[in-house]
């Protein structure tokens, strides 16, 4: 960027790079493309680096804080207010020796079949993440989006059983993004429920394609998925304030969505499997999909999981 000016869309009619955040009502950050220097290089992978598993133990008031707010959730999915909701927590995590870009490479080696990022802006901090979520890809009037929700650990040769819970929890989902794209799409196609893997754990996915209809707009398209179950919760304004009110720290841009957009193709990202970087301290965010079905214990350690992630390459 040829400055330090913060720009934002509104509309998603500019050509650029949005880093948007979890609450719609706030301000999504666009780095104009017309104000961008582009450099491209070739990645090569280096031998496997020495993980790093010497994890800092996480505080015992956040494991109760976190199981507490679970237990919450569950009071008022038992009262029919909500059949889903995603609570999410953040992680502290000291770090002394600090270098940007070893950390993306670790990053872009670790996560191959991953969206891998590192986004900066001097008044709004430094982000990383290594999502396996994709929001939507634009190009002309044909989009792609996905389903993405249950997870569980991958145990090398061990046959995938996915329970009733995910399997009910990623459906919400599914349907939840159908519901939302029939008033402005056409050609609807829900693809196969398939199983893939995003670092060490397994997560199900449904691919969904679609035409969009003329009079419709990425604009639109954005606001009818963003944010899905996936990262929010059933009925969506529900969650949401369960979120906004319950959880005990602002998301900013977790589950928030990022990537490049122009008039002719769009790709955007959930950002999950994310970290920001300041003052020496690495903030690590972590959630999971709470149902009827949930037992507290199981969903803490679902987020221990998830926070290894980012953990593996600090
Ligand atoms: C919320 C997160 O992940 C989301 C929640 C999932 C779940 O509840 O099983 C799975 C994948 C993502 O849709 C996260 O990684 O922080």
């Amino acid at each position: 960027m040829k400055n330090d000016n913060l720009y934002f869309t509104s509309r998603f009619t500019e050509n650029g790079f949005v880093f948007a955040p979890f609450n719609s009502d706030e301000k999504v950050i666009l780095f104009p493309k017309k104000n961008a220097d582009f450099t491209t290089e070739k990645l090569v992978l280096v031998d496997e680096f020495i993980e790093n598993n010497d994890f800092i133990n996480i505080k015992s008031s956040d494991k109760q804080n976190h199981l507490h707010l679970i237990e919450n959730a569950l009071d008022i999915i038992n009262k029919n207010e909500l059949k889903k909701v995603v609570i999410s927590r953040k992680e502290e995590v000291q770090i002394a020796n600090f270098d940007v870009l070893t950390t993306f490479k670790k990053l872009l080696q670790m996560y191959q079949n991953a969206f891998v990022y590192v986004w900066f802006h001097p008044k709004v901090g430094l982000w990383f993440g290594a999502t396996p979520e994709t929001l939507l890809q634009l190009s002309n009037q044909k989009f792609k989006t996905m389903s993405l929700a249950g997870t569980q650990l991958y145990v090398k040769n061990a046959k995938v059983v996915w329970k009733n819970k995910e399997l009910e929890e990623q459906q919400l989902v599914t349907d939840f993004i159908e519901n939302q794209l029939i008033p402005i799409a056409s050609n609807l196609q829900i693809n196969k429920t398939e199983t893939i893997k995003a670092g060490e754990l397994l997560h199900l996915r449904t691919k969904v394609e679609g035409v969009l209809n003329k009079n419709s707009s990425l604009h639109k398209l954005i606001r009818g998925l963003h944010p899905t179950p996936a990262v929010c919760g059933l009925p969506r304004d529900t969650a949401k304030s369960f979120i906004n009110l319950n959880e005990n720290y602002k998301r900013t841009y977790y589950t928030g969505f990022l990537g490049e957009i122009s008039d002719t193709i769009s790709e955007l990202y959930v950002n999950l499997r994310c970290m920001s970087i300041a003052d020496k301290k690495a903030t690590i965010y972590v959630g999971g999909g709470i149902t009827q079905e949930s037992t507290p214990k199981k969903e803490w350690e679902e987020t221990v999981s998830k926070s290894k992630t980012m953990k593996r390459i600090l």
